[in-house]
């Protein structure tokens, strides 16, 4: 199985991430992270329940970090009409689909849910390899953020063991760096080139690189590369 986690970005209501929490024991997750919360007191812990240990263990983190240190990361959206998905062309899953492309990673994940009153930025959006929207009526598709954590902890639970080697997000960070270096090399027009790398990013983001063939992507531009500068 997967290591997930769920992320709370900047909640601004101690009972959610309480309940939170409860959700996330009830469905055997434990790893919680908080990125800069609202102060957590007693209302978070009477919401918490029988999970105070959960909410009492969590990490604080800043996004970057949790983008630093999580092999894939997943973003969550009610939004997706507005959202980066139509405006960037980024496809977005449902939880069961989320399961299936994550069941057989062997490695950290990292389920990110936003705050209460704006969600999550496009850019933090689009800096997962995958986004998430549950589907809801479209009467009102914005759920409480706990109960968007209870439907994804649902769906997660259980999962098997997972074996496939993903590259991490420092290696895939690597990658992109030397895309944009071999774009410099190729003259790739500047107007084309932010367009260009979040097409990089959304395509080798959800197509879960191994290390290795991180390694022959690097091999087969360095060998370009090489040519290029011999080819007089
Ligand atoms: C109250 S919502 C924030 C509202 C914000 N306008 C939005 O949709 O992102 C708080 C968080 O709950 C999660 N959430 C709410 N509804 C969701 C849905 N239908 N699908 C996926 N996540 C949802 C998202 O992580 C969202 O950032």
């Amino acid at each position: 199985m997967p290591e997930i986690s769920i992320v709370l970005v900047e909640p601004l209501y101690e009972g959610n991430v309480g309940f939170a929490a409860r959700v996330m024991k009830n469905f055997g997750f434990t790893r919680l992270v908080l990125v800069n919360p609202c102060p957590l007191g007693d209302d978070a812990a009477m919401r918490a329940s029988h999970a105070r240990d959960v909410l009492d263990g969590a990490r604080r983190m800043t996004t970057d970090e949790v983008y630093r240190e999580f092999d894939f990361v997943v973003t969550t959206t009610g939004e997706v009409s507005k959202s980066v998905c139509t405006a960037m062309r980024m496809p977005y899953y449902t939880p069961a689909e989320v399961r299936e492309i994550i069941a057989d990673i062997d490695g950290t994940v990292a389920v990110l849910f936003g705050r209460e009153n704006w969600g999550l930025a496009n850019e933090e959006l689009a800096r997962a390899n995958l986004i998430c929207t549950i589907p809801t009526s479209e009467a009102y598709p914005i759920l409480n953020l706990s109960h968007a954590v209870g439907i994804l902890c649902y769906e997660l639970a259980n999962l098997p063991r997972g074996t496939y080697p993903l590259a991490g997000q420092v290696e895939m960070g690597s990658l992109y760096r030397h895309f944009d270096a071999f774009l410099d090399r190729i003259d790739h027009p500047d107007f084309k080139r932010e367009n260009t790398m979040i097409l990089l990013r959304r395509v080798l983001g959800r197509t879960k690189l191994t290390t290795r063939e991180v390694s022959t992507l690097h091999g087969l531009m360095r060998r370009a590369e090489w040519h290029m500068e011999n080819k007089d």
